[in-house]
């Protein structure tokens, strides 16, 4: 882990994440080819490029639901374990592209689920139900509530999940990953389906959970989104690093332009949070999903996420 000092002593940035060379093979189609990318400790880091890309194998490659083909994935310092629960443990938690909440359990209840990484009482405990396991359940509820408020979430404790609408399914998402006490959290394409209102207040919510100390690697096709929340962007095009530098300098590039944003990226900094005129968010729309925004569909929820559901 590097850790580099201000001119006073004072720690400054310290190397959260640091993938290396990492390469995902598919048979005979490579997905991310070399990739390297660091993030640091309070950093807020955007991954963006066309679809198919290699964005989300890339993800998946520093969360151990793939094991890279070749490269090497350390969390502060240590080699990550290829697997998810281990990966999640070790202080990285991540939400899907796909919206994955158990679908008939309450908002409290999917929370509760992304904590079990952080709980010691076992099976038997559980079935004994004793003072310890009590205890500890008291303390994780307590918890997952502090969560729930954080996000806004705190009146709908005892809704169904398949109920709540669209954007705060992805909310949910966000507090269950938050419940595993993670040190890095990825988020694939947060703000998807949402309305400007909604992506607005996303955008809040992840400086809230910068602040908290927790570092971010964000993917989204929202340029306006992603311009305005990240410290430094980096440009993926058909699984290769193209340009990673500051928005500055991400959306200046020529190549960028020509390979993802289409057009140069003329947008100010968001002004006007309320501002209706902010539909128009995103230079990329041909090449992202066209995900419904109705505020009132709750179509992703599923009942029985798959076995690495983190
Ligand atoms: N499990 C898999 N088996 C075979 N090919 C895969 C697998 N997962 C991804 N791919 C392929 O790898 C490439 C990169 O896909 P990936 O989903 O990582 O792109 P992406 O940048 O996340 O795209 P999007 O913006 O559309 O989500 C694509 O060609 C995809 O078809």
């Amino acid at each position: 882990m590097s850790t580099t000092a201000t001119a006073t002593g004072a720690p400054a940035a310290t190397t959260v994440l640091n993938a290396t060379d990492v390469t995902m093979r598919f048979g005979g189609l490579t997905a991310v080819r070399s990739v390297g990318l660091t993030v640091d400790s309070g950093e807020i880091v955007g991954l963006i490029g066309p679809n198919g890309a290699g964005k989300t194998t890339f993800f998946n490659c520093l969360t151990g639901l793939y094991v890279p083909t070749e490269g090497r994935v350390t969390y502060k310092g240590t080699v990550l374990p290829p697997k998810p629960h281990l990966v999640t443990k070790a202080g990285i938690a991540r939400t899907f592209q796909n919206i994955r909440l158990f679908a008939n359990m309450t908002v409290l209840e999917n929370v509760l689920i992304g904590r079990h990484t952080r709980t010691k009482e076992g099976l038997w405990s559980a079935i004994l139900r004793g003072p310890g396991f009590r205890k500890a359940e008291a303390a994780s509820r307590e918890r997952a509530m502090e969560l729930l408020e954080f996000t806004g979430l705190q009146d709908k404790a005892d809704h169904l999940a398949r109920n709540l609408p669209y954007g705060e399914q992805r909310k949910l998402e966000i507090a269950r990953a938050l419940a595993s006490d993670p040190g890095l959290l990825l988020l694939d394409e947060p703000t998807a389906g949402m309305n400007p209102q909604e992506t607005r207040a996303t955008e809040e919510l992840v400086f809230a959970i910068r602040d908290q100390g927790i570092a971010v690697l964000v993917i989204e096709h929202d340029m306006r989104f992603i311009f305005n929340l990240c410290d430094r962007v980096a440009c993926l095009v058909q699984g290769e690093k193209l340009v990673e530098g500051t928005p500055e300098v991400v959306q200046a590039d020529e190549r960028v332009v020509a390979a993802y944003l289409g057009t140069p990226y003329e947008e100010a900094p968001a002004k006007d949070p309320a501002d209706p005129a902010d539909t128009a968010t995103d230079s990329t729309r041909s090449t992202t999903d066209t995900t419904s925004t109705d505020d009132t569909a709750a179509p992703a929820a599923h009942d029985t996420p798959d076995g690495d559901d983190r």
